[in-house]
């Protein structure tokens, strides 16, 4: 039979997987705003704080007055990154880490992990977008062939292309009822994972150059299209691929809305004129359509095994 006393262990706890988005725009600071223009910095961190030290009472008797709130840890990440900026991730976080061990007594120490994101501006025209960014080391080029009663079909395509405009997107005009709490807006982060396929109606003389070109048009188009809804950006982008390819009969997207919301730095004495969000990952909005040539013969035997579509 056990014997002796029960007693706590070590001991970690705080929030995890806290998906930051700082963006810095040339006129923050000065009174600018949202949709000011010029050239936008983003930062995107996965940040996880984790307190050590003495919670022992909170465990064995649910005594929270050391309990420094999960909630409390995470909001300090908004509000630093608001007040110091994020810069390396590894000063970011030794700064969080300094904050939370020289502020609780008993606060002795912790761990504090982030994963960085990595964006690259989109080109359009040979030049670096001032606000409009694609991710990087994610995206998957996709290809199905099939023959089907003596015809092939291919489909070609991309997934996981992640790409987020810091400005110049708007959402408004839309319908209230009394379920309607969405705010409008002149002035959002319009991000989506692209998920587009597109069917070939003759052979391209070259797949690779093709799928280079197509990319860089719907990333182009993302990029200069001035959004007034998700739904717009997708078409516009479906159309210049039609327009520039002859040879592309449709192309089907499917695109999650990447919701950031501006986090409520107020309670904090801070302002935040658009520059620290929270980076939803659930739930989404999911925009899904194909853009096609007038007339065409539909071919369902080209799509019926590609799933994901409409
Ligand atoms: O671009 C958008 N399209 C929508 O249909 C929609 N719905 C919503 O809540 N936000 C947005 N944004």
């Amino acid at each position: 039979m056990a014997t002796g006393d029960i007693v706590l262990g070590e001991n970690q706890y705080g929030k995890a997987q806290c998906r930051l988005v700082r963006v810095t725009r040339p006129s923050t600071g000065s009174g600018g705003g949202p949709g000011s223009g010029g050239e936008h910095w983003i930062e995107d961190l996965t940040v996880t704080s984790q307190l050590r030290g003495d919670f022992e009472a909170c465990h064995t008797e649910g005594d929270n007055s050391q309990v420094v709130a999960t909630d409390t840890q995470k909001n300090t990440m908004y509000a630093h990154a608001k007040e110091h900026g994020i810069g390396s991730p590894e000063e970011f976080l030794i700064r969080l880490g300094r904050h939370f061990v020289d502020g609780f007594d008993w606060v002795t120490g912790g761990r504090w992990e982030a994963e960085q994101h990595g964006w690259q501006r989109i080109v359009v025209d040979g030049q670096p977008h001032d606000h409009s960014f694609v991710r990087t080391g994610q995206e998957t080029r996709t290809a199905v062939v099939q023959v089907v009663d003596g015809r092939t079909h291919i489909i070609s395509g991309l997934t996981d292309c992640t790409v987020l405009k810091s400005t110049g997107s708007e959402f408004h005009g839309f319908p209230r009822d009394r379920y309607t709490t969405l705010q409008e807006t002149d002035d959002r982060i319009l991000a989506t994972s692209v998920t587009a396929r597109w069917r070939y109606a003759q052979l391209p003389t070259d797949f690779t150059a093709t799928y280079e070109s197509v990319r860089a048009t719907m990333l182009s188009t993302f990029a200069s299209l001035h959004s007034l809804a998700l739904q717009q950006t997708l078409f516009a982008m479906g159309k210049a691929v039609l327009e520039q390819h002859d040879e592309i009969a449709e192309i089907k997207f499917s695109m999650p809305n990447k919701h950031h919301f501006l986090v409520d730095l107020e309670p904090f004495g801070l302002d935040n004129p658009g520059e620290v969000f929270f980076a939803a990952d659930r739930p989404y909005g999911l925009i899904q359509a194909t853009v096609q040539r007038d007339g065409i013969a539909p071919e369902p035997a080209a799509w019926a095994s590609v799933a994901g579509f409409c």
